[in-house]
C-alpha cells in the first residue's frame, strides 16, 4: 500500500489550478483521487473526468468537480495504474476491466503519468494475461480467433459470473507468454471482429512513476 500511495501521491502534487484531469481506475489510482480530493478541499480548483463507475464514485463522494465529456476537448493530465510497464513505457492494463475507458481518456491526455509499484516494472510485457475487451455476441468465435494469435484466452469470471465490463462487454485475459512485439500484437488482436480494444498502450505512457515498499519514489 505505501508504495502505491507514495507513487501516487508525487503524481498529484503535478496537477495545478485550472486543470482538467483524467482519473484512472485501480488500487494504486484510487490513492490518486484521495490525495486530488484532499487537494480540493485545501481549496485547489480542477475538473475530473473517469475512467470507471468505481472512480466517478469515489470522486464524487470526495468532492471532485466533475465535467461532461461534451464540455471539453482534451485533458490536461491524466494518472492511471498500469499492470506492466516495460523499459520502453509500454503498458498493459485492465486487471481491473477499465482497460477501454481508460484508453479513450488516455488518446485525449496532454500527459498520462502511469503510477505503479515496483513489481510491476519488467524487461519484457507478458507475465500478467492480456486483457482484451469484446462485444458479447459470437464471442465463442472472436475467442477461437484470439487463441489463433499464439494464447491461452481465457474469459474473466468475478463471483462465479463472467465479468461484465462498465460498457457491458467481456475481458478475455489472454496468456501469450512474453510479447516481444507489443505494437504488432496490439494490431492482429485489434483486427478481430468483436474486439472492442486491447489492453496494450503503446507509445502512450508521458511519465511513469514507481513507488518502493520503503515509502521512496522513483521517476523512470
Ligand atoms: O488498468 C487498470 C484497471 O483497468 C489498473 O490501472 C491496473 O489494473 C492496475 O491496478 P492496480 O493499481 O490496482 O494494481
Amino acid at each position: 500500500m505505501e508504495a502505491k500511495k507514495a507513487a501516487a501521491e508525487l503524481a498529484v502534487a503535478e496537477i495545478r489550478e485550472g486543470m482538467i484531469v483524467g482519473l484512472g481506475t485501480g488500487s494504486t489510482a484510487y490513492w490518486a483521487i484521495q490525495g486530488l480530493g484532499a487537494r480540493v478541499r485545501n481549496g485547489l480548483n480542477i475538473q475530473a473526468v473517469a475512467t470507471s463507475e468505481a472512480s466517478e464514485n469515489l470522486a464524487k463522494e470526495l468532492g471532485i468537480p466533475l465535467i461532461a465529456f461534451a464540455n471539453i476537448s482534451e485533458i490536461d493530465v491524466t494518472i492511471d495504474g498500469a499492470d506492466e510497464v516495460d523499459a520502453a513505457w509500454n503498458l498493459i492494463k485492465g486487471g481491473g476491466g477499465a482497460l477501454l475507458r481508460e484508453k479513450i481518456v488516455a488518446f485525449s491526455s496532454r500527459k498520462l503519468i502511469i503510477v505503479v509499484d515496483e513489481s510491476k516494472v519488467v524487461a519484457q510485457l507478458g507475465a500478467f494475461p492480456l486483457p482484451v475487451e469484446v462485444v458479447k455476441f459470437g464471442y465463442e468465435l472472436t475467442i477461437r480467433r484470439l487463441r489463433a494469435l499464439g494464447c491461452k484466452p481465457e474469459v474473466r469470471v468475478v463471483d462465479r459470473q463472467p465479468f461484465l465490463t462498465d460498457n457491458g462487454n467481456y475481458i478475455i485475459d489472454c496468456n501469450f507468454g512474453s510479447i516481444p512485439n507489443p505494437a504488432g500484437l496490439h494490431q492482429a488482436i485489434n483486427g478481430i471482429p468483436g474486439v472492442v480494444e486491447t489492453g496494450l498502450f503503446i507509445g502512450m505512457a508521458s511519465q511513469v512513476i514507481v513507488g518502493y515498499k520503503d515509502g521512496s519514489v522513483e521517476r523512470l
